[in-house]
């Protein structure tokens, strides 16, 4: 019913749309009001952002100073991007020479500006196609206006992993071990090379309310996917716990050492053993909830600064 609100709104008059509403069933009714009536919701509009979470974002940039105009191609993953907004404040409140990769379960047009490819981060191949996008080999083939057309750059990226396989470049980039072919005057380059990226965001969970992608039998039934919020806690706990531990592994796996990350959590339970790995990975770790966050919600974000080197995976998750 969401979905047939959000269509037909921008055909017929507000005062008809209210007979959607009242349709509805109550909860549905509550979470349409508040966001008829909610602030930030009306500012994204204005601003031309994709949703109101681009606030949540910018009120934890503010505080922890995570994108740079200073500093050139601060290379930015987004994890969960759909519909974008985070991806947005990303863009604009990092130099025009960065690079920013979103990706997601959901088909998606990615903003100006963003490269995306459509892709469940649970997926051993995702993190291989992320390495391959930031890789030095890949950013100098890229054209770079590829963004434009979403579904050429996916296969793109595909194509050119297939036809690595097995070849001294693929081993190059996909070997992660510090004295591969290298001296120790290229250290610093192998170690770029290694732990590509300098910021990771995660917003993962729901799915934002699609209005392309149809044709996609595997992915569009987001309501029957691993994570959407169910509105039993419990359950929204434990999933979302699920997909930042995802996001911890794609940071220690990939983020340079020093580097910054942010995800989105669920509160429960778990939290203090979340907390706990967090803190294996960085060496500044903080709890936040911005004031675009609604009270109500029982989301809250973790902040990593100042990624630790050498990280033992399976020591940050057996403790
Ligand atoms: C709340 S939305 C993100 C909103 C986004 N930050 C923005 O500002 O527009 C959460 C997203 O996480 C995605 N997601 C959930 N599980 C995922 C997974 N396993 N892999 C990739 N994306 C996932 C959903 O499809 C959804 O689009």
């Amino acid at each position: 019913m969401l979905l047939v609100y959000s269509r037909i709104r921008n055909y017929v008059p507000s005062s008809l749309c209210r007979i959607c509403i009242r349709y509805n069933s109550g909860s549905q009714n509550r979470w349409l009001n508040r966001q008829l009536g909610d602030p930030y919701a009306k500012q994204a509009k204005v601003q031309n952002l994709r949703s109101r979470a681009a606030f949540k974002l910018m009120q934890i940039d503010d505080k922890y100073r995570l994108f740079s105009k200073s500093k050139p191609e601060q290379r930015i993953l987004d994890l969960g991007y759909a519909p974008g907004a985070w991806s947005q404040v990303a863009h604009q409140r990092s130099s025009p020479t960065s690079m920013i990769l979103g990706v997601d379960i959901l088909p998606c047009e990615p903003p100006h500006g963003v490269n995306s490819i459509q892709a469940n981060i649970l997926a051993k191949r995702t993190h291989d196609l992320i390495r391959l996008f930031f890789s030095k080999h890949f950013q100098l083939n890229k054209h770079d206006e590829l963004h434009k057309d979403h579904g050429y750059f996916q296969n793109m990226l595909e194509e050119e992993l297939t036809h690595l396989k097995d070849t001294d470049l693929y081993r190059e980039i996909f070997t992660t071990d510090d004295n591969y072919g290298v001296s120790s005057t290229n250290s610093t380059l192998r170690e770029l090379e290694n732990f590509p990226i300098d910021v990771i965001i995660s917003d993962m969970y729901e799915p934002w309310p699609q209005t392309a992608g149809f044709w996609n039998n595997i992915t569009n039934q987001a309501y029957f996917r691993m994570a959407n919020t169910s509105g039993v806690s419990i359950r929204d706990h434990y999933q979302s716990v699920d997909l930042c531990d995802a996001a911890l592994v794609t940071a220690i796996d990939l983020l340079r050492p020093l580097g910054s990350f942010v995800c989105k959590l669920y509160t429960g339970e778990e939290e203090n053993l979340f907390k706990k790995r967090m803190k294996a990975v960085f060496n500044s770790v903080h709890k936040f909830k911005p004031d675009a966050s609604r009270s109500e919600s029982k989301e809250t974000y973790y902040i990593g600064l100042k990624k630790k080197k050498n990280i033992d995976k399976l020591e940050v998750f057996s403790s």
